[in-house]
């Protein structure tokens, strides 16, 4: 599991280890690795062009230290020093005695011209607010130019614990971070700023809660349902899809698609689309009975393509097993109900769907996603599945919040939506939580997506056909490609 934490955890856990270890240790620590990381960038360190971009607090001092390092190895080296008389005095001393040079900010953009390396040390985890003006600008620089960007502990101009992004920021190939993830470093826009990502370890101990989780291969391998010798469809569980409409067959039999695909032991559909569903998928359990009446289920998916029949949304709320709300059933769901049920409920809106219930615009749900999500969970008493490049999935009681990044910008397509719903709901009915069955339903989509698209377009019929694929790589019985 790849886990972030919060500035004040780090703070903390900081504090504790600083206060055992002689002082700038964990400094060095961090230069050392941050050192390396733009040693590798540059291949040949001798003779390269390294620029510093210093801030006035320690994010600065680490640039300062590691840049020494670089200019000892027969770097040219220069800090371009924001507060001149405010700079980390031991690293600023240190490039020094190692042959670095020193530079207003007025001198910064010829310097980052010429650069091979442009190391940003402006502001890490003290950063508050938007840059300054300065900052701004030799953020700016970052983006324009053609030196490789290394960003030290995170993209200054980033909100580390939300990752969101206000005004400039620096945007960066490689950002080395320090001891844990930040959440900003894992959640969209801020993510992109990021490049990749580089954890060196420096010594944190962290508590068990992280704020932020992202599964991988092996966690998902533990939580995928696997049947035993002795079951049958029953007991592995039978998930309902009540979705589609006469006008939208389509989102039924793409919410069924997934569904086949998610490990529930059958696939019951209720609605008015039985004959596209059964003609593409013969093993459905299709009824015309309405999902009060249809047989037992483990969980409900309902939504997709439902258009304004509320009284279908509602009478699933009724039931008494997990039901999953998605497309125009989150609309149609009454708060109250929603609140009120026993069962666990998972919300899996897009961000103009989630802006809907909100009340707020698509812009600012995708600029502060995590924000979005964790208020939907309280707001609804559910768990919300918040689809995007970085998908998150937030329990209504907090806890730490999971996040995805399998997925591919070719996934944003026609239905690929109704096909993660029904995988889901195939997976709560096989007994997974809802944060589970989320989080793990938005990995292996992602990953299938990738696997459909192979760098071209896709359908959502893709998406669906490769579920299996991903399913068997994150098992590890496949190799991963792409
Ligand atoms: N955690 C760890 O274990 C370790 C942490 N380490 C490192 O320490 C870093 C944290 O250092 P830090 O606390 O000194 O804060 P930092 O990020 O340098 O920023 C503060 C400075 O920025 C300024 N400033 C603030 N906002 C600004 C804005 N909007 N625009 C412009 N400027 C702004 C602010 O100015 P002031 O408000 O004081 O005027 C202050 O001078 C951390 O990210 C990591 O790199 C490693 O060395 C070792 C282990
Ligand atoms: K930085």
């Amino acid at each position: 599991m790849r886990t972030a934490y919060s500035v004040e955890t780090v703070r903390t856990a900081e504090r504790s280890l600083m206060a055992r270890l002689p002082e700038g240790a964990l400094m060095q620590r961090a230069a050392a690795g941050l050192a390396a990381a733009c040693a590798q960038l540059l291949g040949r360190v001798y003779g390269s062009r390294v620029v510093l971009l210093v801030g006035s607090g320690d994010n600065g001092g680490d640039a300062l230290y590691a840049g020494a390092r670089l200019a000892r190895r027969g770097a040219g080296v220069t800090a371009v020093l924001l507060a001149p008389d405010r700079t980390h005095p031991g690293g600023l001393a240190a490039l020094r005695r190692a042959g670095g040079s020193v530079a207003g900010v007025g001198e910064a953009e010829e310097l980052v011209q010429r650069a091979d390396l442009v190391v940003d040390g402006i502001v890490g985890i003290g950063g508050k607010g938007g840059l300054r003006p300065d900052a701004a600008r030799l953020a700016a620089l970052s983006e324009t130019s053609r030196a490789i960007v290394v960003a030290v502990d995170l993209p200054s101009g980033v909100e580390a614990d939300s990752g969101e992004v206000r005004g400039a920021a620096v945007r960066a190939d490689l950002t080395v971070t320090f001891g844990t993830h930040k959440p900003g470093l894992l959640i969209d826009p801020a993510r992109e700023h990021a490049g990749s990502v580089r954890l060196v370890d420096i010594g944190l101990e962290l508590p068990e809660k992280a704020d932020l989780e992202a599964l991988q291969h092996a966690d998902v391998a533990a939580l995928l349902p696997a049947p035993a010798a002795e079951s049958d469809k029953y007991r592995r569980g039978v998930v309902g899809i009540a979705a589609g409409s006469a006008r939208y067959p389509g989102a039924a039999v793409l919410a069924v698609a997934g569904a086949l695909r998610g490990g529930a032991g059958a696939v019951r559909y209720v609605g008015p689309a039985g004959s596209a569903v059964i003609a593409r998928f013969p093993e459905t359990l299709v009824s015309d009975r309405g999902p009060a009446k249809a047989g037992r289920v483990q969980a409900w998916v309902v939504g997709p393509g439902a258009g304004d029949d509320a009284a279908t949304v509602a009478e699933v709320l009724e039931a008494d097993v997990p039901v999953l709300v998605d497309a125009d059933g989150l609309r149609l769901a009454d708060r109250e109900t929603v609140r009120g049920r026993t069962a666990p409920t998972l919300m899996t809106p897009h961000a103009g769907e989630a802006a809907a219930l909100l009340g707020v615009s698509r812009e600012e749900v995708e600029g502060a996603r995590l924000t979005a999500v964790r208020e939907l969970a309280a707001r609804y008493g559910a768990t919300v599945l918040l689809k995007g490049s970085t998908t998150l999935v937030a329990d209504p009681g907090g806890g730490p919040v999971r996040v995805n990044a399998t997925g591919t910008p070719w996934l944003a397509t026609a239905g690929s939506g109704d096909v993660l719903s029904g995988l889901a709901g195939s997976l709560l009915a096989a007994r997974l939580s809802t944060r589970d069955a989320g989080s793990v339903a938005a990995y292996l989509h992602g990953l299938a997506g990738r696997y459909a698209a192979n760098g071209a377009p896709a359908g959502a019929h893709d998406v669906a056909n490769a579920i299996p694929q991903a399913w068997r790589d994150a098992r590890g019985a496949a190799s991963v490609r792409g």
